[in-house]
């Protein structure tokens, strides 16, 4: 959809769209167990003698030099997790309607997105163990990362749009700068409640065995549909709220 007839019906639409990318991702991280010299400084520091950092940096940046080259983080809705010495696209720009207020470039939250990801999301949806995959592993978690990261800083667009439908409830907030007030205004605790049914929904169907026999394997999914609530209402959302107050709070400058 163009970006100037964006409503919040229709970015609501692309945040329960983007539900199925995030959730397929996380299907075929937990293919893995969790992996951990992925993770870890000293495992590729030794052999890689012109990086120093855990693998999954590794991959993380040397693919995003790529897919800079490429021309991704001209689009708006791209953010990078490195975005230190990117190279330049090398393909003809193309020409993003602008929908965002300029200010929106300077929020990148990526380096939380990343942290939260390592630290709290992935042993909750990842079994223990080591099969030596560290490669692959790496390349699910930069799809993870992705996914998440893409939704999160969406929120700079529902902002947006909300921002455009009542201006005179958010200005008196935004030069006050209160944060606790935005927050207020931007929260509808019956679409987060309905988000969260819906990602345990989709992560039964799209994670459960797929067998031939009559009885099939009821009740065993790829990913426990529970715990995907629980990144949405823990992380995924809040961190989406947190874009969209960052936002907010350069909407006037
Ligand atoms: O749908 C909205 O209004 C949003 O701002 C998105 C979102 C979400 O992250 O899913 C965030 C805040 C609202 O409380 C509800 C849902």
């Amino acid at each position: 959809m163009a970006t100037n007839s964006l409503t919040l019906e229709s970015v609501r639409h692309s945040l329960i769209r983007q539900e199925d990318s995030i959730i397929f991702s996380l299907i075929e991280r937990a293919h893995f167990p969790i992996n951990s010299p992925t993770y870890s400084q000293s495992y590729v520091s030794n052999s890689i003698h012109t990086f120093s950092g855990p693998l999954l940096r590794f991959v993380v940046k040397e693919t995003e030099a790529l897919l800079a080259k490429a021309g991704r983080y001209a689009n708006p809705e791209e953010h990078p997790f490195f975005p230190e010495d990117l190279p330049p696209s090398v393909v003809p720009p193309h020409n993003f309607a602008k929908f965002l207020h300029p200010p929106a470039a300077s929020i990148n939250i990526n380096k939380d997105i990343w942290d939260t990801y390592i630290n709290k999301l992935l042993q909750l949806f990842v079994a223990p163990g080591d099969d030596g995959n560290y490669a692959s592993t790496a390349a699910s978690d930069l799809v993870c990362l992705q996914a998440l990261s893409r939704r999160i800083h969406y929120g700079k667009l529902v902002a947006e749009v909300k921002f455009r439908e009542s201006p005179q409830e958010y200005e008196p907030a935004i030069r006050a700068k209160d944060r606790d007030t935005l927050m207020k205004l931007l929260t509808f605790e019956k679409v987060e409640e309905a988000v969260m049914k819906r990602v345990a929904k989709k992560a039964m169907m799209f994670g459960q065995e797929v067998t031939l026999n009559k009885d099939g394997n009821h009740g065993k999914y790829k990913v426990d549909p529970s715990v995907v609530s629980r990144l949405y209402g823990d992380w995924i959302m809040p961190l989406t709220k947190h874009v969209e107050v960052e936002y907010l709070l350069r909407r006037l400058d």
